[in-house]
């Protein structure tokens, strides 16, 4: 079948999802908010370098309302922030049987992908393949694998597509039958170091050290005794071996919640640590590291810095604060 593919989100992420489907041959849109970055797509196409290797694809790239429909499947690659309003925008572009993956960081993505379409098959993914966006380059580092899998047995055949799609464009992928354990392991893979990386400003290289590793082991334990307690088999062993193989191979990596406060963007802390710290309080565990996390993180937020500033308070005695 030739199905029509649409990666929404040229940022870090998608931008090396685009570049790499269309490189295996596949027909791909780019869709994003960002105009400027649509037409240095469509006048350069994307560039990316893994293992040293610059590589080059030309993808389409448009604004969702100039597209026509449909879309057969639909990778979203924006923040979890974005991910509502992403939706919205190609709403027009779904049919009966399309297929909506989200490769947002975080939890609780499956209801909003279900706003779609009552239709779409929606499928949840996660993914340890780094995307640094920096002047014009997708850098990637190290190997990294794609879970995926769907709300229930019906999906099969979906995720059975978007396996073979996203192999066919030299991504490891690992299909699931439930995506749950995958989610919470990743969501506690990001709590630990993405908010550590954000709070630090430094790479993910710059934590491998015993404070760093104390902070990773003490969220991991929080947040998998969370999900074993909602009945979700996430396991400690799993999300360490991640850390690891973050800190030995990915040591130049600006996890995506720190490029984002260095650009002075809102993080995804709110989908993260914040939605762990809710889910915790559901089944009375309580999680102490993954809450200062999420509350350093929440000072350093623009909103918050903002309102120091209006106070009359230079950067610099902020941060002391901190
Ligand atoms: N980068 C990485 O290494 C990894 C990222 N992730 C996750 O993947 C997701 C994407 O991350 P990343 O690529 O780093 O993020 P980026 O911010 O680099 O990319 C997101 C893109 O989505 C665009 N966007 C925002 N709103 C919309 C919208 N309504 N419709 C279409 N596009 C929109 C943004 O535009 P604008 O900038 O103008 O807002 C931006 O270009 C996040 O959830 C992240 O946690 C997961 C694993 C690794
Ligand atoms: C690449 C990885 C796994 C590293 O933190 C990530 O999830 C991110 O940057 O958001």
């Amino acid at each position: 079948m030739h199905e029509r593919i649409a990666v929404i989100g040229a940022g870090a992420l998608g931008s090396l999802f685009a570049g790499r489907i269309a490189a295996s041959g596949r027909e791909v849109v780019t869709i994003d908010i960002d105009l400027a970055r649509l037409s240095e797509i469509e006048r350069h196409g994307i560039r990316w370098r893994e293992n040293g290797i610059e590589r080059h694809a030309r993808p389409k790239a448009a604004s969702a309302r100039n597209i026509d429909g449909p879309i057969n499947i639909f990778l979203f690659t924006t923040k979890a922030t974005a991910l509502p309003a992403a939706i919205r925008s190609v709403k027009h572009l779904a049919a009966d049987d399309s297929t909506a993956i989200s490769f947002s960081n975080g939890l609780r993505h499956e209801t909003t992908l279900m706003s779609l379409s009552g239709d779409t098959t929606p499928l949840l993914a996660v993914t340890d393949v780094s995307a640094d966006l920096v002047a014009g380059i997708i850098e990637t580092h190290g190997r990294g694998t794609i879970w995926i899998g769907g709300v229930d047995a019906s999906s099969r055949r979906a995720v059975a597509t978007a396996t073979e799609l996203l192999r066919h464009a030299r991504f490891t992928v690992e299909p699931q039958d439930d995506p749950r354990p995958s989610i919470w392991e990743k969501a506690a893979f990001n709590a630990a170091l993405n908010a550590t990386a954000t709070i630090a400003g430094k790479p993910v290289g710059f934590l491998d050290n015993a404070s760093g590793r104390w902070i990773f082991d003490a969220v991991a334990r929080e947040v998998v005794s969370v999900a074993n307690a909602l009945g979700i088999n996430a396991r400690l062993s799993t999300v360490l071996e991640r850390v690891d193989h973050a800190l030995s191979a990915q040591g130049d990596h600006r996890p995506s919640m720190l490029q984002d406060r260095d650009a002075g963007r809102p993080t995804e802390i709110e989908a993260i640590n914040g939605a762990i710290v809710e889910m915790a309080g559901k089944v009375n565990i309580d999680v102490p590291v993954t809450r200062t996390l999420a509350n350093l993180v929440r000072i350093l937020e623009p909103t918050q810095q903002a309102r120091g500033l209006s106070a009359g308070i230079c950067e610099g005695d902020a941060s002391i604060r901190v």
